[in-house]
């Protein structure tokens, strides 16, 4: 018996083995190991969880499968064909059929597994291969499919049977868009029916509800939200959080709306829902007349997103940004070139276009994201405060280009600037606590809801009493919002008085004390906001 030395015991394993017959081998074991974990990652939420499983696995499978294939291989062939289903195990056959072929070559001074040797009557290689191939495709299969319905990650999961619609749909598919549009009609009616009104709707929101449950022609309004709810699950023990309680909105060709609410009103859960990156609770939508629980991958073609954190490669250029989601699009070259230069142009960066993101400022990355949202003309764009962090040249740049890119378009913008929203917005509507408590056109709303003039008068600190009484006089039902020193300053409503009404009333208090300085101007947004904010703050004590 030739003597070998122990450390090239391992060596021969791989010199004396045919090279090809290790290539397909290794190369078929590795794609399906791929396949396996692809199929595994999609049952995982957590990447933690993953790496236990996967250690957890691999030591497990080790153990057992040696002892499994020692006992079979000796005892019961047969066995084995079974034993090597399990991925790791079919490794271990075909290293223990290499092996095996090695230890004959040393001890006879010849050649390991060699083609030839494959069809002879003990060796398994051939059969593992083949469990590779089949598995490689089972898995890749399983991995698409689960990654669909389960969902492990965010995203709206699809039904268990949605190949079969795929069918039905393949079948039909000449009458596609009209057939799925009054299908979805149907849903929406017979989903219109359920509608419960929250309690305590106001006239406008109840309005905008009427008008999407009334309305029979889809081609005009992209955007259709019906009665959309969030829940997120409790956490740690904790109890559900409702962040979205019903949101009925439709939103026209052309028109930018304004989502406007405190922190934590429910915003960007409500924007996450409508891009599909979170799957809603209840309640359903339309995005240019396409289900979004049933037809997200056409509503993805359809729809830009801003969202309210950065979303960038740090090793990727501006442009390369851009060019990736143009080829997304399905952009020609030509195309693609055009719609990047003049995309990076609109957000002033083209001359920082060959920099990395990760060295952009703050507000470059913003207006890249700005940039990308728009990049091969979607007909839907969700901008989830696309201003922050933006200084103020910035920001009007961004709402030119806002404003240029609106055409045609359909927006959701949310924001915490009330300048932005007058400027960008045709309609808006205030978000508290998980709903819509007013819309409307921002002149519309200020009108409505302020209801009152804010007066501000300063008198020296002596004779502050005096003018509280007489800015009572003059407005009974006065609200004193703020006071220091001999500044008051009242919300005056509407009902009791008009703005000449409040010169003539001061020409007179001018003559019994005095006054060192005065106004009077009309509310704006931001007050109609902060009263709605208010009141939620009181109801959410009180509850
Ligand atoms: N993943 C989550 N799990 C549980 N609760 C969440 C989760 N994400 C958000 N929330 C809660 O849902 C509510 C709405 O959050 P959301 O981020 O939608 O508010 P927002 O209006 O966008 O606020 P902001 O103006 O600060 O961005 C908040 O109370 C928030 O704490």
């Amino acid at each position: 018996m030739p003597s070998v030395p122990r450390a090239s015991i391992f060596l021969q394993y791989f010199r004396r083995t045919n090279y090809g017959i290790q290539i397909i081998f290794y190369f078929l074991n590795g794609q399906c190991m791929i396949a396996f974990a692809f199929m595994l990652s999609s049952l995982f939420r957590s990447s933690l969880t993953a790496v236990v499983f996967a250690y957890l696995y691999v030591f497990a499978s080790g153990l057992i499968g040696s002892l499994l294939l020692q006992t079979f291989m000796n005892q019961n062939p047969l066995w084995i064909f079974f034993v090597e289903w399990v991925p790791a195990w079919s490794l271990f056959r075909g290293l223990y059929e290499i092996g095996s072929y090695t230890f004959l070559g040393v001890y006879t001074n010849s050649q390991g597994m060699e083609f030839s040797n494959l069809h002879d009557a003990n060796n398994g290689m051939l059969s593992v291969w083949g469990i590779f191939l089949v598995e490689w495709v089972i898995f890749m299969v399983l991995g698409w499919y689960f990654e669909q319905v389960i969902s492990s990650g965010n995203g709206i999961k699809r039904h268990p049977l949605f190949f079969l619609e795929c069918f039905r749909r393949q079948k039909g598919s000449s009458s596609l868009n009209k057939n799925s549009l009054h299908a979805n009609r149907t849903s929406l009616d017979g989903e219109m029916a359920l509608t419960v009104k929250p309690a305590g709707e106001l006239a406008d929101v109840q309005a905008e509800r009427d008008r999407v449950e009334r309305m029979t022609d889809f081609s005009n309004t992209p955007i259709l939200v019906r009665n959309i709810k969030k829940i997120y699950p409790g956490q740690d023990g904790g109890k559900p959080k409702v962040a979205v309680k019903s949101l009925t909105l439709g939103i026209e060709r052309g028109e930018c709306f304004g989502l406007l609410g405190p922190n934590g009103a429910g915003k960007t859960t409500s924007i996450n829902v409508l891009t599909g990156f979170l799957e809603p609770s209840g309640g359903s939508a339309m995005i240019e007349g396409y289900n979004l629980s049933e037809d997200m991958q056409e509503v993805y073609k359809l729809m830009g997103v801003c969202p309210q954190h950065d979303l960038l490669w740090e090793q990727l250029t501006g442009e390369e940004h851009l060019l990736f989601y143009g080829r997304l699009k399905g952009f020609n070259k030509q195309q693609l070139e055009e719609s990047v230069t003049a995309g990076l142009q609109s957000v002033n960066l083209l001359n920082v276009r060959d920099k990395q993101a990760g060295k952009y400022s703050g507000g470059m990355k913003r207006r890249l994201s700005v940039a990308i949202s728009f990049v091969g003309s979607p007909k839907v764009v969700y901008l989830d405060e696309p201003s922050t962090g933006l200084d103020p040249a910035s920001r009007r740049g961004l709402w030119e280009v806002v404003k240029a890119n609106k055409s045609g378009k359909a927006l959701i913008l949310t924001t915490h600037s009330m300048e932005e929203a007058e400027m960008l917005c045709d309609r808006l509507g205030i978000f508290v606590d998980g709903q819509l408590v007013c819309i409307g056109n921002p002149k519309e709303i200020t009108h409505r809801y302020a209801g009152y003039l804010v007066f501000t008068i300063t008198v020296p600190p002596n004779e502050d009493q005096a003018a509280r009484k007489h800015v009572l006089q003059m407005s009974p039902n006065a609200i004193l919002t703020y006071e220091l020193g001999g500044t008051l300053k009242y919300e005056l409503p509407c009902s009791e008085i008009t703005l000449s009404g409040v010169f003539e009333a001061m020409s007179h208090l001018k003559q019994n004390i005095t006054v060192l300085d005065w106004g009077v101007a009309n509310a704006t947004l931001e007050e109609v906001f902060i009263k709605f904010a208010r009141q939620s703050g009181i109801k959410s004590e009180e509850s």
